[in-house]
């Protein structure tokens, strides 16, 4: 049975942020990951944790302007320092929240720019070099492109490139099952080639993006050979409930 994490972000909307971590807990979840903490005091988040016992899987650095479509600044050489910053502000959430994983939104750009990958590989190993003495993983994660036109990290294979090209030890993938179905497919294959570099998974159905098992893909058959696999991390449910969360919790029950 994988470790399920519920997406904060998209899922429990019928509770207001901070009470969302309660729901999950009562809907029977033991960890949770959200896009970003920033708009509440640490404080606030490590406290919203330890009053639900639950663990925190995963967050986001800070993407820059996300109301204004910023959806990460790592690619963009001119806000390298805007970029440190966000990652001394997403070490100090970590420290009050205890998570272990941090995803580092690429940002914009066109996949043959080279200074936007340049800049991109530079954040990834300032980020790596900050975060690996307390045990942090950096993430990346290729996301499609129907959903976020323009974005760089948007394949599979790049990701694959620049973990291997950077060789740091704490440089991992974020493995997003709706994204690599809509990416590529091959979802089984991808996941057992990729699995040493992969440290954190997530699922929803394609195309809705909506509950596991409700889409093209056999997403519960997926996650038991995650299972077998022997992955042992987390799996974020980051997917948007089709009429409400808790109606739409009974695909747990068949994994
Ligand atoms: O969109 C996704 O998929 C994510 O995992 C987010 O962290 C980035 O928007
Ligand atoms: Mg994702």
């Amino acid at each position: 049975m994988p470790r399920l994490a519920a997406n904060l972000s998209m899922m429990f909307h019928e509770w207001p942020f901070l009470e969302r971590f309660k729901a999950a807990k009562e809907a029977g979840f033991t960890a949770v990951e959200y896009l970003f903490p920033y708009e509440h005091p640490a404080e606030a988040m490590g406290a919203a944790l330890q009053d639900n016992d639950l663990t925190q899987a995963l967050f986001n650095l800070p993407p820059g302007d996300w109301a204004a479509g910023e959806r990460g600044l790592a690619t963009q050489p001119a806000r390298r320092d805007e970029f440190r910053t966000g990652v001394a502000t997403a070490l100090r959430y970590a420290a009050a929240t205890g998570v272990k994983r941090l995803h580092v939104m690429s940002g914009h750009g066109a996949s043959d720019d080279k200074a936007a990958r340049a800049a991109y590989a530079d954040a990834l190993r300032f980020a790596c070099d900050q975060a690996g003495p307390a045990g942090i993983e950096i993430l990346i994660e290729p996301i499609n492109g129907r959903d976020m036109p323009g974005y760089f990290m948007n394949d599979f294979d790049l990701a694959v490139d620049l973990i291997t090209e950077l060789g740091l030890p704490n440089l991992k993938l974020q493995f997003d099952i709706y994204h690599r179905q809509i990416i590529r497919g091959d979802v089984l294959t991808g996941l057992k080639t990729l699995l040493p570099l992969i440290a954190h998974v997530q699922i929803a159905s394609v195309p809705a993006r909506a509950e596991p098992g409700s889409g093209e893909l056999d997403d519960i058959r997926v996650l038991q050979e995650l299972d077998a696999l022997g992955y042992t991390g987390f799996v974020g449910c980051e997917y948007r409930p089709a009429a409400g969360t808790l109606a739409g919790l009974a695909w747990r029950e068949k994994l």
